[in-house]
């Protein structure tokens, strides 16, 4: 297996890249996937929510109402901590797991897991490489209201919610400018793909037998 870390801020485009990895053949890990899924109705960490939050945070039918719960946590450094508490363990949990299924399906798989807070969140997983997106914070603020619909205000707090683009990059193997146009992020990404597959056909053939 070849893990690749995949990260970067908000709106900076690392599911544009992975999408474009998962098409060359890559197993895609989404860990915001991963987050909605330990918080199903019926898991200890949304019992463990409401505990922490109250049952305002539950919409009528029982599940999770994630604006409500993101309009007071990020708002509030103390309740974010409070909330990555709960969901981080469980993530890391889970994905660890995904991680040892994939390889256990296929020994040479390239894995991409796309995980927003690699820095933030101590994902200690075995990484071969880690590949940040980095687009400028002004491009991310005007995605965000732009194609996501939220107001600037809010697009600006979940940008001051994440690490900042010097502390990305300082842990960052390869950096991809998602600044620029689609086409250009994607050329960086299919750059990446080939040195991943040289790499791992250096591997490969270092491999005694
Ligand atoms: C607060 C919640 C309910 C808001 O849900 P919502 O559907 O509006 O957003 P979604 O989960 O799709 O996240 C969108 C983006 O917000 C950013 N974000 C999410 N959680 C966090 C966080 N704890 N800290 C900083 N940024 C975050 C990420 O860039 C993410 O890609 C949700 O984000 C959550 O449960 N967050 C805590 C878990 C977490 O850290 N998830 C991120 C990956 S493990
Ligand atoms: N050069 C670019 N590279 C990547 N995405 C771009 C670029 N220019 C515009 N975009 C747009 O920016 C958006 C980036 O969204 P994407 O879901 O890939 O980001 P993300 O980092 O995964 O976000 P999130 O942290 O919310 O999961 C997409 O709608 C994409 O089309």
């Amino acid at each position: 297996m070849y893990l690749i870390g995949l990260t970067g801020g908000i709106a900076s485009g690392k599911s544009t890249v992975a999408r474009r990895l998962f098409e060359h053949g890559a197993v895609h890990i989404d860990a915001d996937q991963l987050a909605r899924k330990v918080v199903e109705p019926g898991t200890p960490a949304l019992a463990a929510i409401v505990e922490a939050f109250g049952s305002g945070v539950l919409r009528a039918d029982g599940s999770l109402d994630r604006t409500k719960l993101g309009t007071i946590v990020f708002a509030d450094h103390e309740q974010l901590a409070r909330l990555n508490a709960i969901v981080h363990p469980a993530v890391r949990e889970l994905s660890g797991r995904l991680i040892a299924k994939a390889e256990a399906d296929d020994p040479d798989a390239v894995v991409v897991y796309d995980v927003p807070l690699l820095v933030e969140a101590q994902v200690d997983h075995p990484f071969d490489l880690i590949v940040v997106t980095d687009a400028p914070r002004r491009a991310q603020v005007a995605r965000l209201v732009e194609e996501r619909g939220l107001d600037p205000a809010h697009a600006e707090a979940r940008v001051d919610a994440q690490a900042d683009r010097e502390a990305r990059t300082a842990i960052a193997d390869v950096v991809i400018d998602t600044g620029g146009t689609l086409a250009h992020t994607m050329s960086q990404a299919d750059a990446l793909w080939a040195r991943v597959r040289a790499e791992q056909r250096a591997k490969g053939s270092a491999r005694p037998g």
